[in-house]
């Protein structure tokens, strides 16, 4: 199935997603369409509501360290929670929901998380640096929170501004060759 990307303002992405209880073909036919959009539109991390599922699913997939993505790299997250935290690092984001724009987010340096994978099998990872960030934004996301809802005030507004000015460009852009 070609999944399209849901993006700011949609009101979608304010939704909770909900838990997953089947394990099934269905969900697996999500996960491999997720992957396919994910890395057709150079992601590195994507939530299950981005493409408009409200399901607890995310699929992150972060670069090695020759900026490779291979899919062995693939963890597909189900269900996850949180369950250490500590430190803060601070990462310049950027997310599909919200094309071209990238702003410093402060998260936890180390996190623990259970979940489960696309069998039902409970797994543990503990994860640091990007990895950590990343789980914490696709984390967010199954909560309806977008990383441009954790700016100051300040930069909201500078964000908001912007992302205005960018709408409008693409608005008349369009207008002129239809
Ligand atoms: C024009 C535009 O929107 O560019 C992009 C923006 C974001 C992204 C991907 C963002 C992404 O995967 N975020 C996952 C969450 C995350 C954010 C920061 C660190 C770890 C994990 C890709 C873009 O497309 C290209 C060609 O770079
Ligand atoms: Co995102």
């Amino acid at each position: 199935m070609k999944l399209t990307i849901v993006e700011y303002p949609d009101k979608r992405l304010k939704e909770k997603s909900k838990i997953v209880e089947k394990f099934d073909e269905e969900l697996h036919k999500l996960l491999e369409a997720m992957y396919a959009s994910m890395i057709e539109s150079n992601g590195i991390g994507l939530a299950a509501i981005q493409v408009g599922y409200a399901k607890q699913v995310l699929l992150l997939n972060i670069p090695d360290d020759n900026d490779e993505q291979s899919r062995d790299s693939l963890i597909e997250m189900i269900n996850p929670i949180i369950t250490q935290s500590e430190g803060e690092t601070i990462y310049q984001e950027g997310c599909l929901s919200v094309p071209s724009f990238y702003e410093d987010v402060s998260r936890f340096e180390r996190v623990c998380v259970n979940y489960q994978d696309r069998e039902g099998n409970t797994k543990t990872i503990e994860a640091t640096g990007l990895l950590s960030v990343a789980i914490q934004h696709e984390i967010d996301h199954l909560h309806g929170v977008l990383f441009i809802d954790k700016l100051s005030y300040s930069r909201r507004k500078k964000f908001e501004k912007e992302y205005k000015k960018v709408q409008k460009e693409k608005k008349l852009s369009k207008n002129q060759f239809a």
